[in-house]
């Protein structure tokens, strides 16, 4: 039995209408980043809900640390996996200390209160993103990138086995990309295993261990960055040329 905080055993997914991909096989280890790239639409986040549990294969299996994904007690299932999604426009009117202690809830024992400890975790966790300032604003009233600091500190409260991020760092500020890539570094280095998907190939080539280009409904190649990530495979993963990804070029000058 494969000792992976996830794996995804000849996985279909998609909707009642529409198959989005097929025979995917995907594991999660500790202590590992995986990152996922694919063009829009490809299914990465369909995939992502499918390994979280809210959204049924269509065929194929889950494990997570070896157990079938809907044999896990939900309140159980918090403790291994914890789940950033895409930045969206929300209505929650919590501020973010509160939003952010949610991640505790799993910790919590029924009926109780969060401790002083769930508390400091809580601020622990924003101040790691450099976001402490935030915590008694309004969560609607934030900006966009403010807004995903939060949705990943409320995760890392969470303090999950495994973390899986859905373009963790497309909202954010360049200064922030890399500080939120940095600590996803850090966060691997003392054993959490992610996966995360994003449109930045260089970002996966900066942290992650595993890299898995999702094209045409399949995983087409998986592999350490530095060796699938060539120019060729990039070019060809986003339909282009490899000469487009030439960003030194000079600008053609007016024709005047
Ligand atoms: N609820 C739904 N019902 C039916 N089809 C859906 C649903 N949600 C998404 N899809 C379709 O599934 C396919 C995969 O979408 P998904 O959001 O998983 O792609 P993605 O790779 O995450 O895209 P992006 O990079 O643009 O975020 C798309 O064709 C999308 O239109």
């Amino acid at each position: 039995m494969s000792n992976a905080l996830i794996n995804a055993v000849r996985l279909d997914i998609g909707y009642a209408q529409k198959r989005v991909a097929q025979q995917l096989d995907i594991s999660l280890h500790a202590g590992r980043i995986v990152a996922l790239l694919g063009p829009n639409g490809t299914g990465k986040t369909t995939l992502f809900k499918t390994l979280l549990g809210f959204l049924p294969p269509l065929s194929g299996k889950v494990y997570v640390q070896g157990r079938r994904l809907h044999e896990w007690p939900l309140r159980e299932l918090a403790h291994c996996l914890a789940y950033v999604p895409q930045a969206q426009d929300s209505s929650l009117s919590l501020n973010v200390q509160d939003l952010v202690l949610l991640g505790r809830t799993a910790h919590v024992p029924l009926f109780s209160s969060p401790s002083a400890q769930d508390r400091s975790l809580a601020l622990q966790s924003l101040e790691a993103l450099g976001i402490k300032h935030l915590a008694a604003h309004a969560y609607d009233q934030l900006s966009g990138g403010e807004k995903q600091l939060v949705l990943i500190a409320r995760a890392l409260a969470q303090s999950p086995a495994a973390l899986i991020m859905d373009e963790p760092t497309a909202s954010l500020d360049f200064g922030n990309q890399i500080k939120v890539l940095k600590h996803m570094r850090r966060l691997a280095d003392a054993g959490m295993g992610i996966l995360f998907c994003t449109h930045q190939p260089e970002h996966a080539l900066r942290i992650a261990d595993e890299v898995s280009l999702f094209k045409d409904g399949a995983i087409q190649a998986h592999g350490a960055p530095q060796q699938i990530l060539s120019p060729e495979r990039i070019a060809w993963l986003y339909d282009l040329e490899p000469a487009d990804l030439d960003v030194g070029h000079q600008k053609t000058p007016p024709n005047d």
